[in-house]
């Protein structure tokens, strides 16, 4: 073994068993350094090409001190989740991403001293899939996200169901994106969070129990949207806040501020599928109240949730069309494990790499090429499911405001703003069978427990500990 390889710091501890003491070496500081550096490229050569450069802010590799590195994380340990610190943080090689601070404002110069308000969106999956493919008609319906509340509040991950569903927030509807964003205020799990000036104030908190405090969160916005204190607090200060909060992010989401690929890309038709989720609270309210018309007024193209759709249906044969393709590409793999490397599955992510991802075919021909490409196509989809969108805002005087710099308007105020989208990492080649298994668990899941319930005639046939005969009649 090298002698480098000899320092006692660079392994851990992994587990014992009767005979035998397992360790295991850190990964090379050059494997870390290809990592990030692909991260870099992917940032660069394909994900700006979808949601353009004023959007995607991919940062550089940097190398810092190890004491440096060694001391910062002493530092943070104590404010990291509990969930997260049984994940280790990387202090031997030194590499770091280095990214601007998107909860600052992005394009233009900030006024200094100037506050900075700081909405962060996980949006998740905004169509219905609309693949052949899908052998449960339930996924043509009820959208990934409904459909998995249930399955992570069964698992304890989150105390109560959100009455959140992508598809409102991706219809470009406004009644429907004021519904969904008023859901994620009421439920932010990790699909919100708010900051003031860099620091979290609102969402995204460990402790699953804290229920939404909107007179707390009122009292932090109260002087972006009523500076000139006109409004005495009490609840109808919170509601009138609130829905200010609501209108400035809807706009924002809304504004499209720069042509680039995506908005001219031969894109796949986001008029596929169904433009509204079942299990939408927004749909059953609707139809409470006797209206059947779901309006999708359909977003802007220049917009970034546009551009976010536009990635994310990428995934055009959901993973059960996915799945077999996989399997075709491991086991060409096993017999030229050499093409993996020509492959680009581990990079470089460079333009080569996006240009393979144009060809959006969904006809099969049988070879490992086409197989490649809707892989490869399903991890940026994955990808675009699970990033983020922070809008920074900051008040601006009427004078300050001039064409080329966005603004947007609330009742007695305004704001510049900008719009970025983060977590652009590439999603692992080896998370598909995951994929695969957790898509599985979640529609059974729902079938189980939530739309037997649901269905009278479906839940005679899973009512459990109850005999009862199905009587089959002849038609
Ligand atoms: O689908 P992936 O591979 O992007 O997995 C995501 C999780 O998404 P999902 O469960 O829909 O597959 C995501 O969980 P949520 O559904 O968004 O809750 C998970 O987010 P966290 O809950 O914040 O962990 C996400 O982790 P990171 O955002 O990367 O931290 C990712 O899970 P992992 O693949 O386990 O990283
Ligand atoms: N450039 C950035 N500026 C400000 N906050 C950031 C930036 N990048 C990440 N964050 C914050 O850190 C959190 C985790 O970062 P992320 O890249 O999503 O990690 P992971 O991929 O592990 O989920 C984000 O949800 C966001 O709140």
């Amino acid at each position: 073994m090298d002698a480098e390889k000899m320092d006692e710091n660079e392994w851990k501890y992994h587990g014992e068993g009767n005979k035998s003491l397992v360790v295991s070496h850190s990964q090379a500081p050059e494997e870390i350094l290809r990592h990030l550096q692909n991260i870099v490229d992917f940032g660069k050569h394909v994900m700006k090409q979808f949601f353009g450069e004023k959007y995607v802010h991919y940062g550089e590799v940097v190398q810092l001190p190890l004491d440096f590195v060694k001391q910062l994380c002493l530092k943070i340990q104590s404010e990291r989740p509990e969930s997260r610190c049984d994940k280790d943080l990387d202090t031997l090689s030194g590499y770091a991403m280095c990214l601007p601070n998107l909860t600052r404002l992005q394009t233009y110069h900030f006024v200094e001293h100037r506050p900075i308000l700081c909405v962060e969106i996980k949006p998740k999956c905004g169509f219905i899939p609309f693949s052949s493919h899908v052998s449960q008609e339930i996924k043509h319906k009820v959208c990934r996200y409904c459909m998995h509340q249930h399955l992570k509040v069964a698992n304890g991950k989150w105390k109560r169901l959100s009455k959140y569903c992508p598809l409102d927030l991706f219809s470009g509807n406004k009644q429907r994106m004021h519904f969904a964003l008023k859901s994620l205020l009421q439920e932010a799990q990790n699909n919100l969070k708010i900051f003031k000036n860099g620091e979290l104030i609102y969402g995204c908190k460990d402790d699953q129990d804290s229920l939404s405090d909107w007179n707390e969160l009122a009292r932090h916005l109260k002087p972006f949207f009523f500076p000139a204190n006109g409004m005495v607090n009490g609840p109808y200060c919170t509601r009138t806040i609130i829905k200010e909060l609501i209108h400035v992010i809807t706009m924002t989401l809304l504004s499209s501020t720069d042509a680039c690929r995506a908005g001219n890309m031969k894109t796949v038709p986001i008029s596929r599928g169904r433009s509204y989720c079942e299990a939408s609270a927004f749909s059953k309210e609707l139809v409470r109240n006797g209206k059947n018309k779901m309006e999708s007024s359909g977003l802007p193209r220049g917009c970034l949730l546009y551009k976010t759709l536009q990635a994310q249906m990428l995934d055009m044969l959901d993973i059960e069309g996915l799945y077999p393709l996989y399997n075709r590409v491991e086991q060409y793999l096993e017999e030229f494990p050499e093409e993996r490397s020509t492959s680009q599955i581990d990079g470089p992510y460079n333009e080569a790499f996006y240009e393979k991802l144009l060809d959006l075919s969904t006809e099969d021909d049988g070879t490992e090429a086409f197989a490649f490409t809707k892989v490869q196509q399903y991890r940026v989809a994955m990808t675009a499911k699970d990033c983020s969108i922070m809008i920074s805002l900051s008040p601006c005087l009427q004078d300050e405001c001039s064409a080329q710099r966005p603004v947007v308007l609330a009742s007695k105020s305004r704001f510049t703003f900008s719009v970025s989208v983060l977590d652009l990492d590439l999603k692992p080649y080896e998370s598909i069978p995951h994929q695969y298994k957790l898509d599985g668990k979640i529609v059974n899941y729902y079938l189980k427990n939530v739309q037997a319930k649901d269905d009278p005639m479906m839940s005679n046939l899973f009512k459990e500990n109850e005999d009862c005969t199905l009587v089959l009649h002849k038609v």
